[in-house]
């Protein structure tokens, strides 16, 4: 029995009660609970227990009536402790006017419930005080009003609603029902109708689980369970009914946050349908005028950088070197930050292969071309191993997982990974058999568009996002599984967010952590995390220890045998699990995807080059289904995926590493903690080491006779310690994936575009994806 198992179980027993007893006394030894008797003023109330307060004479599953009946003995105005805490109960009709209306202001605040505000962060308006709540309620009531509150165009939308209401009621002829559901209906859909502009049908596959879970969700904020975790949350969180709380309202925020985009993507600022798309034309609005936000911001950063760190940077005259740096920027005005990339591989033209910039108060050390590279991260992979601590990520990461973690914690990690992702088949057979499985339902969603214009990214994304979720899961997910699309979009947009301005500004100089974007970011990837959760939750409640059936099962399975032997410090524990879970599939995803967008684009781009893989596939595969194997007998089509690859630069600064100690490198020197951008990509460009390096020519990877050759300089899974955990993977994907797609299909620009206009500039985020990611697939299978 896990340990969560046995913390739910005991929840009822008395031995249970003996530990939160002792954990109470430690708690309440360090609380302000003696204070209780400091104030002689404070309103009378019956006398707390030392530990427990007041909780031992109050029924918590009947609060209100408990409550009643001790005002009947200490009147209206009186004093409980629920535990720890100090609550005063105003009861009566005077006692409750002179209080909330006569002392408005100073009774208008809302009381912290620990349990929301996990979600609602004190955002919105219920929850909410301060500022943010004024405004918010000011623009909700402003708006609501818009639409109809209390109007004559509000009552007609009631009036529509009661005949469905009756036609509904109709329905049950007589014969008993349930009048809270059917009530519940109505009621919803006049909020829904102000809110998002339409109502929807009682019998809309999406709206009778929101109203259900709406219900659920009230009923579990008023159990004991919710008391508990607002006094204790370590203790509350494991129980039942507290889960059960988070799954129903992740669940009702992802349904929000589907409707909410699809609202953003087809709003019409001239013609606003609720409240929502008001809202989100104010934020637009808001958005807009963040010119002089930024300027403002400006200023804060000349104060923060005058007190900073800065003006060390002349001690070590032996550092790289660099553009010289204003005193408060750094290098920041020399550069594009939205092409930092560009701006860099400028840089490294007239200061070498390793350079120093500033940005902001931020030293970087950048390492450029093939030999420098592989010098630092391959010879030295131990002391420029690290990884770099990015601000905004580690909020959201606090050092676990893969990808953002360093020491022992990485090394274990990694090494659990590496050997469980090959265990369930990461480079093998069955793996390639996944992938195949994979192949068979892009090729079948793809074939949908008949060969009109449709956007690649996707369906690419689905395929890749499920192969991953199979060796980690151990099951994939429908093309439109609600659950599985927003995890998807979450990761994208994290990504977006991620790479934006306001992470940047964030992560340099430590402020901002409120812009909206990063409060954004914050949100998105809190909710990705909470769906990654109720998946290992699932696994967790099936779990047969002596049959694995994912990496998941194996992360389990590991955390409970260390847990057994009692063994403390272990990094297998619930976050550890769940980051590095998040990040495998986030790293896996995208990555892979993007790729294959670039593939298909360069194969509409050079129809040529399409003709030779096509030629190829016929040849050695014909019309059977492609195996892993075949990749031997296919030079051309191996050479172009690794072109692809290396032309299409996906990442093309890598991720950042830092210096574990001070290190002496081709005669500079790196002082331990400095960061260090790996430009990736002027390794796959580099002039030294390609023929062609800024054209796409697929015989970089082919000898005189035609024979598929390795080159030293094709690293985009990068090198050394920290080289890309999922490379083998990957590369059966592109190669499965890939050669499919072209057995089954002929890639053109979309209608009215030629080949020429196609366009491989790429759109820079955390990596470079291209603009161009609408095109046709023709289907060359006859039985199509
Ligand atoms: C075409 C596909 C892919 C490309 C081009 C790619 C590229 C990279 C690169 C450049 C790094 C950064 C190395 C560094 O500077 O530290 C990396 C790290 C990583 N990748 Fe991939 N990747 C791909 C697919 C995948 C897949 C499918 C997975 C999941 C199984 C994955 C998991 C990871 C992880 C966990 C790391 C962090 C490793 C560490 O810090 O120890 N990647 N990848």
């Amino acid at each position: 029995m896990g340990l969560v198992d046995a913390l739910v179980l005991a929840s009822s027993s008395v031995s249970f009660l003996g530990a939160v007893a002792v954990l109470l006394v430690t708690y309440i030894m360090s609380s302000t609970f003696f204070s209780l008797q400091k104030d002689r003023k404070e309103p009378p109330g019956p006398r707390p227990l030392p530990l427990l307060g007041n909780l031992p004479q109050l029924d918590l599953g009947r609060m209100y009536f408990s409550l009643v009946e001790l005002s009947k003995k200490y009147g209206s105005v009186f004093t409980v402790y629920l535990g720890p805490k100090k609550v005063v109960v105003l009861a009566g009709y005077k006692t409750v006017k002179e209080a909330f209306v006569n002392h408005a202001e100073e009774f208008g605040e809302r009381e912290k419930i620990r349990l929301l505000h996990e979600f609602t962060e004190g955002n919105g308006v219920v929850w909410a005080n301060g500022d943010s709540w004024k405004e918010m309620r000011r623009f909700v009531i402003r708006s609501l009003k818009d639409f109809g509150m209390g109007k004559k165009v509000c009552g007609e939308k009631i009036i529509e609603e009661s005949h469905h209401l009756v036609g509904e009621i109709e329905k049950f002829k007589g014969e008993a029902f349930d009048t809270t559901q059917t009530l519940s209906f109505a009621v919803a859909n006049i909020i829904c109708s102000m809110v998002y502009g339409s109502r929807f049908e009682y019998d809309d596959p999406r709206f009778a689980p929101l109203v259900d879970r709406m219900m659920i969700y009230h009923k579990l904020l008023a159990t004991p369970s919710a008391q508990v975790y607002s006094l204790f949350p370590s203790i509350g969180k494991w129980f039942p009914n507290t889960k059960e709380f988070f799954k129903v309202f992740s669940a009702i925020m992802t349904f929000n946050s589907e409707l909410f985009c699809h609202l953003k993507e087809t709003l019409n600022p001239q013609k606003c349908r609720g409240f929502v798309d008001a809202f989100l034309v104010q934020k637009q609005h808001l958005e807009t005028s963040s010119v002089s936000f930024l300027g403002a911001v400006a200023v804060l950063l000349v104060t923060y950088i005058m007190s900073s760190t800065f003006f060390s940077l002349q001690k070590d005259r032996k550092e790289p070197p660099g553009p010289r740096p204003l005193p408060l920027l750094g290098n920041l005005l020399q550069l594009d930050l939205g092409r930092m990339y560009f701006s860099l591989v400028e840089l490294s033209k007239k200061y070498g292969s390793v350079f120093t910039v500033y940005l902001g108060p931020k030293k970087v050390v950048v390492l450029a071309g093939y030999k420098t590279v592989k010098e630092a991260f391959v010879n030295h992979a131990e002391e420029f191993g690290e990884r770099e601590k990015i601000r905004l990520l580690h909020e959201f990461t606090k050092g676990n997982g893969v990808v953002w973690a360093n020491g022992d914690s990485w090394k274990e990690t990694r090494r659990f990974v590496i050997r469980n992702l090959k265990d369930f088949g990461m480079g093998k057979k069955v793996c390639g058999e996944k992938i195949i499985e994979e192949s068979h339902h892009l090729v079948e969603e793809i074939k949908k568009f008949k060969g009109e214009v449709f956007d690649t990214s996707r369906p690419l994304c689905c395929a890749a996002a499920n192969v991953i979720c199979s060796m980690v899961f151990g099951n994939r997910f429908e093309y439109d599984d609600p659950t599985f699309t927003s995890l998807i979009h979450h990761i994208l947009k994290a990504h977006e967010l991620l790479g934006g301005l306001s992470s940047q500004i964030f992560n340099l100089f430590g402020i901002g952590k409120w812009f909206p974007k990063n409060q954004e970011f914050l949100r998105v990837t809190d909710s990705t995390k909470e769906m990654v959760l109720q998946l290992v939750t699932g696994l967790e409640e099936s779990l047969q220890p002596n049959m694995c059936r994912s990496l998941v099962d194996a992360l389990l399975v590991k955390k409970q045998t260390l847990e057994d032997a009692e063994i403390s410090n272990s990094h297998f524990h619930n976050e550890n699990i769940l980051m590095t879970v998040t990040q495998l599939f986030s790293a896996g995803t995208d990555t892979t995807a993007t790729t294959l967008m670039w593939g298909l684009l360069l194969m509409a781009k050079y129809p040529q080059v399409q003709d030779q893989v096509q030629d190829e596939v016929r040849q050695v595969i014909g019309g059977r289904q492609v195996q892993p194997e075949d990749r031997r007998m296919m030079p051309v089509t191996d050479a172009v995926i690794h072109e692809v690859q290396r032309f299409a630069n996906i990442v093309p600064m890598s991720l950042p590493h830092r210096t574990n100690r001070d290190v002496i490198f081709q005669g500079h020197t790196i002082s331990k903690g400095t960061t260090l951008f790996p430009l990736l990509g002027s390794v796959l460009y580099d002039e030294s080491e390609w023929e062609k390096p800024h054209s796409f020519y697929p015989a970089h990877f082919l000898d005189k006779d035609g024979k598929f050759v390795k080159r030293d300089a094709f690293m985009p899974f990068f090198a050394g310690q920290r080289q890309c955990l999922g490379e083998n993977l990957a590369r059966m994907e592109l190669f499965i994936f890939f050669t499919t797609l072209l057995q089954r299909f002929r890639f053109t620009p979309p209608p009215g575009v030629s080949e020429e206009e196609l366009a491989l500039t790429p759109v820079m985020g955390l990596g470079f994806t291209p603009s161009q990611d609408k095109l046709c697939a023709v289907s060359l299978m006859s039985e199509e």
